[in-house]
């Protein structure tokens, strides 16, 4: 049932052409979150004439997509086939999003307006303007947009319901949208959508392996329906994930944000020995938050003691902080990328030479899923493009002259059960890209000279000094593979730009003090260590630091005992151009850059990309990243 409210939709279209000529809108003329989406869009350069239905992805990037969102649409499809048997009937179509908002599945008629509504449409606002599911991506909440509210006019005879889905460890992984021809706002279709998102994100967090998920609510007869909170932990107590009303009510997120590992003794009053010994009925628990729930265990670990269980919960309490979080601020981007490892995303690290990339890649296998499997580093730039397909995929017995007996396993194989570290990808030779990509979809690698494929199984990280943006746009990184090892992007700032240098410094004094190698620094070197644009990263800082420390007689390290560069710094540091400051006026200028293209094409996003020279893609990045 849908319900036509005229003078709503009369308003909203009064509206429309005030906001189009320009002319203010009187408030509660449009819903906030719509007004807030038309100027996010005028923003973004568009204009309510442009035209995104016909422009999808080509017909064979759209596999890559697909495989690449395998996961989310195994837990979406059986979801998006029921809610098609209950409304399809009454014209809706629905489809699933990835988070950048691109719809990778639909179910329904194929045909809405006319043109057929493909897989590969990218529906992000900064595409197509206010449209449900962009703006629930965006927003991270439900969204209902009708008819004049769309800001495309390819849009206005459209309504759309979607609502986001959120991952266990609480990130946004895509939406789910339903859409018809509008015909009078839709009544009751959001619920349906909610549940099935809800659903899908409670399936999620109830697949992952580990030990206990509870469920949880303020009602004790409500911890068994689909409003329940879930909650995840493995055998040590350590929150894994949760579902968003878990995570709402326990205000996960928060604790979170303080960087370490959140345990089941953080937030509630009882132990893990009474939610067993409750035999699954709901117990009443004070939390940390000062709120009261109930607490049901819906899944319960086999074997344990229960002083086994005290044990692990104090240890996991007790973790001691790893050597890489010297560097205090960049915490909570270790925290998240600690967790989103755990549930095998791929992890690319960027960041200059010597920024510590491999130290984070190990620190991250050391704490994800499998940290008992090998931990296989492989540096595309140092392998010889002949050796690569030998070196990664292995070779059977006698496929070359001078290969070793009875064949070898590849890196891929060597890395199974624990993490495949493929360091510079950036150079990994153009050609081979798409090999990797097909391992990397089809888990399975055929050695040299051998028929037989072999699974593998593995975590992976990457690592790049380079710039792959610029490289995807020169064509010499691929793409699809960029997306595929891309789950979450960590960038290590260069020693020059990091904020804790003293305190990184003290670190790396600290790790290398002993009674005849002294950790303190005169203030004068201090001060010199500082301000030295330092081009081989941390491990230059360390080598001068053990230099220092080698050549001081008397406790302290002088200025004299630094590297030769180093205390030639001296005179030049006060030249503008030397400073270790020359980072960020670079940023700087390259922000004034950015802003002063879009004042000069009135924010235009095409135009001031075009004046500057770059992709649409590339100025919204920087966008972004400079917080315009
Ligand atoms: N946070 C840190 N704490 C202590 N030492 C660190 C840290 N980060 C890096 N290092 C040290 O800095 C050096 C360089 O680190 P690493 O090899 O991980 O850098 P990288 O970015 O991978 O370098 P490359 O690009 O040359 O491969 C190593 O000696 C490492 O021990």
């Amino acid at each position: 049932m849908e319900v036509h409210n005229f003078d709503q939709d009369t308003r909203v279209q009064q509206a429309r052409e005030l906001f189009d000529a320009g002319l203010e809108v009187p408030s509660q003329w449009v819903r906030d979150e719509v007004m807030r989406s038309w100027l996010r869009s005028r923003e973004h350069g568009l204009s309510p004439v442009d035209q995104v239905l016909r422009k999808t992805l080509s017909l064979n990037e759209l596999p890559y997509l697909h495989d690449q969102h395998r996961d989310l649409l195994c837990y979406v499809e059986p979801e998006m086939r029921n809610l098609f048997r209950s409304w399809g009937a009454a014209g809706w179509v629905f489809a699933c999003l990835e988070r950048e908002g691109r719809s990778i599945k639909y179910f329904g008629k194929e045909s809405l307006l006319g043109t057929s509504l493909s897989s590969g449409l990218d529906l992000s606002e900064q595409v197509a303007g206010t449209n449900g599911p962009g703006c629930a991506l965006l927003e991270h909440r439900p969204s209902v947009v009708c008819g004049d509210e769309h800001f495309l006019h390819e849009f206005r005879d459209l309504a759309c319901v979607a609502v986001p889905i959120f991952d266990p460890a609480g990130m946004v992984i895509g939406a789910l949208n339903a859409t018809k021809h509008y015909d009078g706002r839709p009544v009751g279709i959001l619920e349906s959508v909610a549940l099935a998102s809800r659903a899908v994100e409670n399936r999620m967090v109830g697949d992952l392996s580990g030990a206990w998920v509870l469920a949880i609510h303020y009602l004790p007869e409500l911890t068994g329906s689909p409003m329940r909170g879930l909650i995840h932990f493995c055998a040590d107590g350590e929150v894994l994930g949760a579902n968003p009303t878990a995570r709402q009510m326990l205000e996960l997120d928060i604790l979170e944000q303080n960087g370490g590992a959140v345990t089941f003794r953080d937030l509630f009053s009882c132990s893990l020995d009474e939610v067993r010994r409750s035999q699954r009925s709901p117990i009443k628990v004070a939390c940390h938050n000062g709120s009261e729930l109930f607490l049901k265990a819906e899944t319960v670990p086999e074997v344990s003691s229960p002083v086994h269980a005290q044990v692990v919960l104090e240890r996991a309490s007790a973790t001691a902080p790893s050597p890489f979080f010297a560097e205090v601020s960049l915490r909570p981007l270790f925290e998240k990328a600690r967790r989103a490892f755990m549930h095998r995303v791929p992890m690319l690290i960027s960041g200059e030479t010597g920024t510590g990339k491999e130290v984070l890649a190990r620190w991250l296998h050391s704490q994800g899923p499998s940290p008992k499997g090998a931990f296989v580093a492989v540096n595309c730039s140092a392998i010889p493009a002949g050796l690569i397909e030998s070196e990664l995929f292995g070779y059977a017995d006698g496929a070359f002259t001078g290969a070793r007996r009875g064949g070898a396993k590849g890196k891929f194989e060597e890395a199974c059960g624990g993490t495949l570290f493929l360091d510079e990808i950036g150079d990994m030779p153009v050609e081979f890209q798409a090999r990797l990509l097909r391992v990397l979809q089809e888990r399975t690698v055929t050695r040299l000279g051998e028929e037989k494929t072999r699974e593998v199984c593995f975590s992976l990280i990457c690592a790049t000094h380079r710039n792959l943006d610029e490289l995807m746009e020169q064509g010499s990184f691929r793409d699809d593979l960029y997306y595929r090892v891309n789950g979450l992007k960590v960038t290590l700032p260069p020693l020059r730009e990091r904020e804790d240098l003293d305190g990184l410094i003290d670190h790396l004094l600290a790790v290398a003090a002993s009674p005849d190698r002294p950790s303190i620094l005169s203030p004068e070197a201090r001060n010199l260590l500082r301000n030295y644009p330092w081009k081989g990263n941390i491990r230059e800082l360390e080598q001068a630091l053990k230099l220092g420390q080698a050549l001081a007689n008397n406790g302290v390290i002088e200025v004299d005992h630094l590297p030769e560069a180093v205390k030639a710094n001296r005179f030049t540091a006060l030249a503008p151009a030397m400073t270790p400051k020359s980072g960020r006026l670079l940023a700087n200028a390259e922000r004034e850059a950015v802003c002063a293209a879009l004042e000069k094409c009135s924010d235009n996003i095409s135009a001031a990309a075009r004046e500057l020279g770059i992709t649409r893609a590339t100025l919204y990045r920087k966008i972004k990243r400079f917080g315009l």
